[in-house]
């Protein structure tokens, strides 16, 4: 007689948050986090390391479950797929034993697709079960360098090659690494709102402003309060740089501030130096985001929020001593943070990207007064959307921006400041600082 199918809710949630992921373009972190609420806490941290690393290893997965069943997995029904996705995780990167995986992977594909699907699932992960991953990535033959390096960390070959273009050969292995291992929160304060001890946990390494702290930051009192929020230390790095260069009076700009974490950080240090901030971004629910993380700022200059194009500024030429231009980029710099994301991006993703990072940044430039200091940042360490976009900029002086950032040694590109996660423990930022001439 057949074995009765049972369910398991840690993979049937891992299983719906992928679908959701592939199917519909979700977010998995967010999907994750709606959908392990009513789990046991044991099923909760099985689904959570299940679809994550699965997330993160499906473009490699995708190209063993084809070298596995001899054909392309275009031609396979997305919901089977994202089921052998779970399948090929579980038998290469968990302690999960072959035949569990397998089996649980068979009834999860009978319960949630059909019965009709098993034999293709079962006889597919049997075969990927025939190898490790490191057998795996070197049976697939024909691969240079940068392709096992690809395969071997679960990074689609183009992101390998744009680092490998900026980083010595030696040290690639360990970007690649740390991209698989999801960073410790970081919270940040709210200048002249909170202190650094009010968030608990460890001092951040570089920023007076951070702590790295564990658990749910809206336990946090200053969190809630919303005198203290969430943010990478490489972001809080860039913006502490911009306010530490001298621009005399006037008022900063974030030109690209939703959700406004760059913006809440530098609204309190703007205060501090006798400035307001004005928060602009284009998209009105991301303003709204950033209305929120500002709204613990009172007081003569408390932030403004608005809505605009960057592009088209509603403001004056030269209205602002000092203007962060923290443009939308690949996000190939905080590729740790959602597991999805490199498999989402594509190299044909960068020339749109690239025309605005230079249309916002010579708007940047245009919206600060002569002597006034531009902060051109990016999530990402790509070579087109950074120094290349920089050497576009016309009318201002390159200042040596790591000379505002001494406390993180290593950190200076030429003229500019490169941050790393397996070097500095955050987000690949890069920075540039420029000062408008005065004529
Ligand atoms: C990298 S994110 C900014 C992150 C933000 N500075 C922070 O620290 O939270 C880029 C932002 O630019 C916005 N954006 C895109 N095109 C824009 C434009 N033409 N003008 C202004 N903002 C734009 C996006 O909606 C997005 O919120």
């Amino acid at each position: 007689m057949a074995r009765k199918r049972s369910t398991d809710p840690a993979r049937t949630a891992a299983f719906r948050v992928l679908r959701a992921v592939t199917a519909d373009g979700a977010y998995a972190n967010l999907e994750l986090a709606r959908r392990r609420s009513g789990l046991h806490p044991s099923d909760a941290a099985f689904a959570t390391e299940l679809t994550a690393g699965t997330c993160r290893g499906m473009g490699t997965y995708d190209e063993i479950i084809e070298a596995a069943s001899g054909r392309p997995v275009r031609s396979l029904q997305p919901a089977v797929l994202d089921a052998l996705r779970l399948g090929t995780h579980q038998l290469l990167a968990m302690r999960v034993p072959a035949h569990a995986a397998i089996a649980a992977t068979v009834d999860l594909a009978a319960l949630q697709i059909g019965e009709r699907v098993t034999g293709v699932v079962n006889a597919i992960l049997r075969r990927v079960a025939a190898h490790d991953l490191d057998e795996w990535a070197q049976l697939s033959t024909g691969r240079d360098e940068y392709g096992q390096l690809a395969l071997a960390y679960q990074h689609p070959r183009w992101v390998v090659e744009a680092f490998a273009d900026l980083l010595p050969a030696d040290e690639l292995p360990a970007l690649l690494a740390a991209d698989n291992q999801p960073p410790v929160p970081n919270l940040v304060v709210r200048p002249g709102l909170a202190e650094q001890a009010e968030l608990g946990g460890q001092p951040a390494r570089f920023s007076p402003y951070g702590a790295y702290a564990e658990g749910d930051p809206g336990a946090v009192p200053a969190v809630a309060q919303g005198r203290a929020g969430v943010q990478d230390e490489g972001s809080q790095l860039v913006a502490l740089a911009l306010a530490r260069a001298e621009a005399g009076d006037g008022p900063w700009l974030d030109l690209c501030a939703g959700p406004g974490g760059k913006s809440a950080l530098l609204a309190g240090l703007a205060i501090e130096q006798g400035s307001r901030l004005v928060a602009s971004e284009i998209a009105p629910h991301r303003a709204e985001l950033v209305a929120t993380n500002l709204r613990a700022y009172t007081g003569e200059l408390r932030p403004v929020t608005v809505v605009a194009d960057g592009t088209r500024p509603a403001w004056s030429d030269g209205a602002f001593a000092k203007v962060l231009a923290d443009v939308p980029c690949t996000g190939l710099g905080a590729l740790r943070r959602r597991p999805e994301s490199r498999w989402r991006r594509r190299p044909s993703d960068l020339p749109g990207l690239v025309e605005l990072q230079k249309a916002l940044l010579a708007s940047a430039i245009a919206g600060a007064k002569p002597g006034g200091v531009i902060a051109y940042v990016t999530c990402s360490p790509h070579r087109a959307e950074t120094t290349e976009v920089v050497a576009t900029a016309q009318g201002v002086d390159v200042l040596k921006a790591a000379d505002y950032l001494p406390e993180v040694p290593g950190a200076a590109v030429g003229d500019h400041v490169q941050l790393w996660p397996h070097r500095d423990g955050t987000d690949a930022m890069f920075l540039a600082l420029l000062r408008k001439r005065s004529r």
